[in-house]
């Protein structure tokens, strides 16, 4: 499959700050390719190494192409921080974008797309939040590009409004458009992406399909147990399946449905009441804080307590 996007062993410092340390990646035509991790990661200056916008060392290529020099009405790009003339109305705003470029989306369909049909006469200014970043995702869809990067596209988004931004990305990727989209919403990346890149501190610490990810790193099934615990209760209960204090919260992990009940018998033998029970799958949330290490999960242990009770049924 041709690249598209392709970055190798690309480095960016900024003084002793070390933003991009060595990292690769590629993306293919149609591939949604998504970028997370904690703040400072690097995600951005990734994205504005790929651009072109910050100077990196290694090699970065578009279509073949170092970014500085390829057709530029083949992306579209939504930084991160996007502050466009304030007294242009959504639709002026738009239709100054598009007369950057030699050819172009209708205006009016791009607007219909992001949801601003109806707002499109408001001046920027006076748009809520959510709606200007919609408009900034305008203008980076404007050009039809057939690679769209977008550092957080989603952000301040109300959550009807990212689930049809979602189904548009979908929509363009159906329709061979690759996009490289960074994001802090987990839920976002599992559903649009093929491939997930989680950067740490400047590397690349995996890149795989979300369920891959999810497969290797997102350990057990929990029961999440809402109610007024500390680490007391984690001693006190006599469960056979390892228990973790996580904000109050008592985990209890690799417990079948089934089993469910047997962890509340174990609750009530002790005494301890509880408001609720909630039991999930691994995702990519847990992914996420396991290899970060930014989490409650059990390999870095900056959790509260923990108690490891050997095997059992679970
Ligand atoms: N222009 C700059 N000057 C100095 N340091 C910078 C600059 N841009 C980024 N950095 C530093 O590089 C590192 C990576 O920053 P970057 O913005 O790429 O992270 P990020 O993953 O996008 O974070 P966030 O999730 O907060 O957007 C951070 O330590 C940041 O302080």
């Amino acid at each position: 499959m041709t690249e598209v996007l392709v970055a190798e062993d690309v480095r960016r410092s900024y003084g002793d700050t070390v933003a991009l340390d060595g990292v690769s990646l590629s993306a293919t035509a149609g591939e949604v390719l998504a970028l997370v991790g904690p703040n400072g990661a690097g995600k951005t200056t990734l994205v504005r190494a790929l651009t072109g916008t910050t100077e990196a060392q290694g090699r970065v290529e578009l279509f073949g192409e170092a970014p500085t020099v390829v057709d530029r009405d083949r992306i579209g790009l939504l930084p991160q921080s996007f502050t466009p003339h304030e007294r242009l109305t959504a639709r002026e705003l738009v239709a100054y974008y598009a007369g950057l470029y030699d050819e172009t989306r209708d205006v009016d369909a791009v607007l219909e797309d992001v949801g601003l049909a109806d707002t499109a006469d408001t001046h920027y200014e006076n748009l809520s939040g959510g709606q200007q970043r919609r408009t900034c995702v305008a203008t980076a869809l404007i050009n039809d590009p057939d690679l769209l990067v977008l550092d957080e596209p989603t952000t301040g988004i109300d959550p009807a409004g990212r689930q049809a931004l979602w189904e548009l990305l979908e929509g363009l990727a159906d329709r061979g458009v690759t996009i490289l989209v960074t994001t802090h919403y987990m839920e976002e990346a599992q559903r649009l992406a093929d491939r997930v890149g989680l950067l740490a501190d400047g590397r690349l610490v995996a890149l795989d399909a979300p369920e891959a990810l999810v497969a290797d790193h997102g350990g057990d099934s929990q029961l999440l147990v809402d109610g007024e615990f500390d680490a007391a209760a984690v001693d006190a209960i006599d469960y056979p399946a390892e228990t973790t204090l996580r904000n109050g919260r008592l985990v209890v992990y690799g417990v079948r449905p089934e089993s469910i009940g047997g962890v509340v018998d174990a609750l009530d033998a002790v005494g301890l009441g509880y408001d609720s029970l909630t039991w999930k799958q691994p995702d990519l949330e847990d992914v996420y804080l396991e290899l970060t290490g930014t989490g409650v999960g059990r390999a870095g242990e900056p959790k509260e307590t923990a108690s490891a009770a050997a095997g059992g049924a679970r």
